[in-house]
């Protein structure tokens, strides 16, 4: 099985790269494929990549290759890690409207390439933000199913890991998911929490615990008041903000911390790059995983009563062929009003970028 990495020598697509090698994910007999662009330093820097994999990791390194022009890529998995980073000055908002704007370029350029040249049976792993509109763009041109976005894996996964602090247990223990959007508007589903060695009644009494008595409903205006108090601390201590972040909730923690390491100047590229590796992994093992993931929904899935045709982070069964199955339980009214509520701020968000002409030519070929 072979994977192609877009965007290779960027921060994100540097450590997938790194950590596909390292973790030994592909046999050297597969190929890696590192993408870079002609009229940008990382047309020149990708073959110096491709270079320093080799000197580390020659022995069990998969087959290198370096693509230039998106026409060439192929592979069974694409990382879609090309793209604009947003803002990461404290207290500057990122400017979503002009990185999407850069970005729908950047997605669409490759998902023609993918549509036209590439084999119809890849697994398009998107990482690049906004995550919802490179999953639109990329399922607009390719089969739906064959495309995911990382952003609900990686916040379920920083989900659990705040649960399981605050509960003292270690994040294996935990499950439950995080979905929605990724970013600010990510909804964690308190209700899917589960802990293994704890009874219903005992996992009721520490999520109840932890949680407190808040709701979804105030969830965003937490977030809200989190960052402002956070752009305040840093602003003369960062180690104070990260102390203070300690201080919170699970699930504001969740979205703070990410946040503030954003702020820090660090990014969160090693994070973003592991729970890609998981999907990656999930794909490639050949056995259906339930993970978490941004997906465009053709009406899987009904919130308030309305069927979602949209892109919506949710639980799925990922597999070889892409996901299969959307598996959302019942969820609390609270959850469900503000999935809704998220819903349509994400098909709000992406439909200035979506090309109706598209829609006809692939409508056409189907
Ligand atoms: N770094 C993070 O912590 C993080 C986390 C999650 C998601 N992301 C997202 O992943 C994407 C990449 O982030 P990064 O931190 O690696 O950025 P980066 O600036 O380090 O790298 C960007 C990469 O994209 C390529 N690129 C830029 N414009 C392009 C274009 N027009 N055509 C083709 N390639 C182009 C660059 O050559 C470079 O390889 C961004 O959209 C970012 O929002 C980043």
């Amino acid at each position: 099985m072979d994977v192609a990495v877009l965007g290779a020598t960027g921060d994100v697509g540097r450590q997938v790269c790194t950590q596909l090698v390292e973790r030994r994910v592909l046999p050297p007999t597969s190929r890696l494929q590192l993408v870079g662009r002609p009229q940008g330093p990382s047309g020149r820097a990708v073959h110096g990549l491709a270079a320093d994999l080799t000197d580390a990791y020659d022995e069990h390194a998969p087959m290198l290759d370096v693509a230039l022009d998106p026409s060439e890529v192929v592979a069974d998995v694409v990382v879609v890690a090309a793209g604009r980073t947003g803002g990461t000055e404290p207290g500057v908002p990122t400017d979503r409207a002009q990185l999407a704007a850069h970005n729908a370029q950047v997605f669409a350029t490759y998902a023609d390439a993918l549509a036209e040249n590439g084999s119809g049976h890849e697994v398009v792993v998107v990482v690049g933000n906004p995550v919802e509109l490179g999953v639109a763009i990329m399922a607009q041109r390719l089969p739906r199913r064959r495309v995911i976005g990382m952003g609900a894996w990686l916040d379920t996964l920083r989900f659990r890991r705040e649960v399981a602090v605050s509960i003292g247990v270690r994040r294996h223990r935990v499950t439950g998911f995080a979905v929605g959007q990724h970013g600010d508007d990510l909804v964690p589903l308190w209700s899917t929490v589960r802990v293994s060695g704890l009874s219903a009644d005992e996992r009721a009494g520490v999520v109840a615990q932890v949680r407190g008595e808040r709701t979804l409903d105030d969830y965003g205006a937490e977030l809200q008041a989190a960052k402002g108090a956070l752009a305040e601390r840093a602003s003369s201590d960062m180690g104070a903000a990260f102390r203070l972040v300690d201080s919170w909730p699970p699930d504001v923690r969740l979205a703070a911390r990410p946040w503030m390491t954003q702020q820090s100047g660090a990014k969160t590229a090693v994070a973003t790059a592991s729970a890609t590796i998981d999907l990656i992994e999930t794909v490639l093992d050949g056995r259906d995983i339930v993970v978490a993931g941004q997906v465009a929904l053709d009406g899987e899935v009904t919130l308030e009563g309305a069927p979602v045709h949209g892109v919506l982070g949710v639980p799925v069964v990922l597999g070889p062929e892409g996901w299969t199955q959307v598996l959302l339980p019942e969820l609390a009214p609270d959850e469900e009003r503000r999935l809704a509520a998220v819903a349509g701020r994400i098909a709000a968000g992406v439909r200035p970028w979506l090309d109706e002409r598209v829609d006809a030519q692939v409508d056409g070929r189907r």
